[in-house]
């Protein structure tokens, strides 16, 4: 493994076994004064990482009508494929899927719950074992995460069972899923994904190619390169994270430059929380300890603003995703939510959607 770089901290999961006091000090230094790491020595072992890898690029040399008829726009809980192309993707390729288990809400229940569901897979026979290994990563990543969440629980100062209060019983309602990424060769500085932050609790991103790309902003401001090193995974905390812990841990910024030579793979495993979750509502207690770390991060960046919820933080996360995930899909929105088509899009299908409508 190539050595870590200084300005991206490498925690070695393996040390939770060895020394656990040292791993959760470790730990909570990255959630505080950055919310990001490589994350190394995880139970997920290499056969299924480089199946996965393998079966990413397979997935992608599919034909052009293979990948279509597996499109998002056939699936009311936004699995399946993106074609390059769209406002927030102009040159990356997508393809989301998650547990397959979902059934239809129950009437009466929230209309978010219909977020979750089954993916839109490619037949065995063109795609023969991919849906297999995938379906096999999305688990050993949800009990990865599962763990992790302890961790993370711990580091801030919490009982490890702490983040259980805002997740669902049914781990698969979660909102737990998988989105794999294809960024093609472009002229130099072709932005591949703009900068952002993660919406969710947190995310594992598993760079699936030797193509440079990923760039993460650290707290002072700075920008820096996060290429893929083998057998680790990039940890980020996601806006979730952040609010919960009252801007105790922050959320990274992050964005991908795409590939000038050859093609950049990514899979990234974005854990949320409970569907019915209102952040706002949360109430952990922290220890002083940590509130002297945020207060110190604060007064290096200079900005020593109070945190404050904003009015989306009162709604239940999963009506945040869904609202959100309606705005960037019309044509989901137009076949499995008409009741909610007309406030999304009240001149109707956008022109570049309308023939496919019908
Ligand atoms: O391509 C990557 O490695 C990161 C993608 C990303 O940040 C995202 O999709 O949220
Ligand atoms: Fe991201």
């Amino acid at each position: 493994m190539t050595p870590p770089l200084p300005e991206i901290p490498l925690l070695d999961l393996s040390l939770a076994q060895r020394d656990k006091p040292a791993f959760i000090a470790q730990l909570r230094g990255m959630l505080v004064n950055g919310g990001f790491a490589y994350l190394a020595h995880t139970p997920v072992s290499k056969e299924l990482v480089d199946n996965m890898v393998d079966s990413t690029a397979k997935f992608f040399a599919l034909p052009a009508d293979v990948k279509d008829s597996v499109t998002m726009n056939d699936s009311a809980h936004f699995n399946g494929y993106l074609r390059k192309g769209s406002v927030e993707n102009p040159t990356r390729e997508q393809f989301n899927y998650g547990d397959d288990s979902g059934t239809w809400p129950a009437e009466g229940a929230p209309v978010y719950h219909k977020i979750h569901g089954s993916t839109p897979w490619p037949d065995d026979a063109v795609f023969p074992g991919g849906r297999a290994v995938m379906k096999d990563y999305y688990t050993q990543l949800k009990l990865l995460s599962l763990q992790f969440t302890e961790y993370v629980a711990e580091a801030l100062g919490l009982s490890p069972d702490a983040f259980e209060s805002i997740s669902e019983p049914d781990v698969a309602m979660r909102q737990l899923r998988c989105k794999l990424l294809r960024y093609p060769t472009c002229p130099p500085s072709t932005t591949g994904f703009v900068p952002h932050t993660d919406s969710n609790f947190l995310t594992y991103l598993l760079q699936a190619s030797d193509e440079p790309g990923l760039e993460i902003q650290n707290s002072s401001g700075e920008w820096f390169a996060a290429p893929p090193i083998r057998g680790t995974f990039i940890l980020l905390t996601g806006k979730i994270l952040e609010k919960v812990t009252h801007g105790l841990v922050k959320a990274p910024l992050h964005r991908v430059v795409s590939p000038t030579q050859g093609t950049r793979y990514s899979v990234g495993y974005f854990q949320g929380v409970a569907m019915d979750t209102r952040v706002a509502e949360t109430k952990f207690e922290f220890p002083q300890e940590l509130l002297d770390m945020k207060r110190a991060r604060q007064e290096r960046e200079g900005d020593t603003t109070e945190f404050r919820f904003t009015e989306s933080d009162k709604i239940p996360t999963g009506e945040g995703v869904l609202n959100f995930k309606l705005r960037a899909h019309p044509l989901v929105t137009y076949k499995y939510y008409p009741e909610l088509f007309p406030k999304f899009f009240p001149d109707g299908l956008p022109a570049k959607y309308a023939t496919a409508a019908h």
